[in-house]
């Protein structure tokens, strides 16, 4: 059965006629294609780049499972095409998920005047032009009694770079996020961000392929880290995933280098994920 997921922490949502994601419980995650071009461009990327053997297996593991579009009833909206993608939070059981734009600019100079625009106002009001990324969404699992704290998109998107660090705590911490006297404890960042197999260690693979690629510039695309907070509280392996999201504006590289991405994934994961994990 078809359901609004609970775990979605930006983007566009279900209102004014237009559907908002959903989920099954086969592990699936319907995206409504945008009605404008940034429907297909984000349709064509997946197309591409689900069929393009210079793309290595260990990198195409960082991007959700593309298994093609298909057409959806919605409330209100009719039939409407969505892209079914894998959902990357199915089998969480207590997910904590942040959505992080990478780059220091979302805007591309193929885009209208208008988008520009309109970028280049939100990357200066966020702490995207001073840290490379933004938080855009999040969501953390607290405890059982108090469930999750999703706070307010926009508080999360306006953080100060100040503030961004002290979340980027707060995501690996066991102790309250909400509590202002307590200081994050960290508790599990070595799990979470360390480690062979931990967040920076998958964002240091992908920034390496980053490093090299042209096929591919990823625009305002984000980078969706999730674990289950409840393994981490009973010391088991929480799933630390790294995935990209987000191909609304993606264009083709030209035989140049992403280097906007490539900024903000290092700045992202060696100067900041970093800290958090050695403070
Ligand atoms: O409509 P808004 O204000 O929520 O803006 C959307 C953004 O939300 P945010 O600025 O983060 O609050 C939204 O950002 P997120 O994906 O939520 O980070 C997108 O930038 C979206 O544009 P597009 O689909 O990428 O072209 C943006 O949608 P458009 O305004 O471009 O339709
Ligand atoms: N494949 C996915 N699996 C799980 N959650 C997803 C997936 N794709 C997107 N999401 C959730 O939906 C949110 C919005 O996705 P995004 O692709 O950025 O939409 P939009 O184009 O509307 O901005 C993300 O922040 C995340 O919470």
């Amino acid at each position: 059965m078809l359901k609004v997921p609970d775990h979605q922490v930006a983007g566009h949502q279900a209102g004014h006629g237009h559907p908002g994601p959903l989920i099954d419980d086969s592990g699936r995650f319907y995206k409504p294609l945008q009605d404008d071009d940034r429907g297909a461009i984000e349709a064509a990327f997946y197309t591409s780049f689900s069929s393009n053997t210079r793309v290595p297996d260990h990198i195409r593991r960082f991007f959700p499972v593309f298994y093609g579009t298909k057409l959806l009833a919605s409330d209100g909206s009719g039939q409407w095409p969505h892209l079914v993608l894998e959902d990357v939070v199915s089998g969480l059981s207590h997910p904590s998920v942040m959505d992080v734009k990478i780059g220091s600019r979302t805007w591309y100079p193929e885009a209208s005047e208008d988008y520009i625009q309109r970028c280049f106002m939100k990357d200066r009001k966020t702490s995207s032009l001073d840290l490379g990324f933004r938080i855009s969404g999040l969501q953390l699992y607290e405890s059982e009694e108090s469930g999750l704290w999703k706070p307010d998109r926009k508080l999360v998107q306006h953080l100060s770079a100040d503030e961004v660090r002290v979340v980027l705590k707060k995501f690996v911490s066991s102790n309250s996020p909400i509590d202002p006297n307590l200081n994050p404890d960290c508790s599990f960042a070595s799990s979470v961000y360390g480690g062979s197999s931990g967040i920076l260690a998958q964002l240091l693979e992908l920034k390496s392929w980053f490093e090299d690629q042209t096929i591919y510039h990823l625009n305002s695309c984000s980078v969706l880290m999730v674990y289950d907070k409840k393994k981490e509280l009973k010391g088991e392996s929480s799933d630390a995933k790294v995935k990209l999201i987000d191909f609304a504006h993606v264009t083709e590289g030209n035989g140049i280098i992403d280097h906007n991405f490539v900024g903000g994934t290092l700045l992202f994961d060696k100067v900041h994920l970093r800290y958090s994990y050695q403070s």
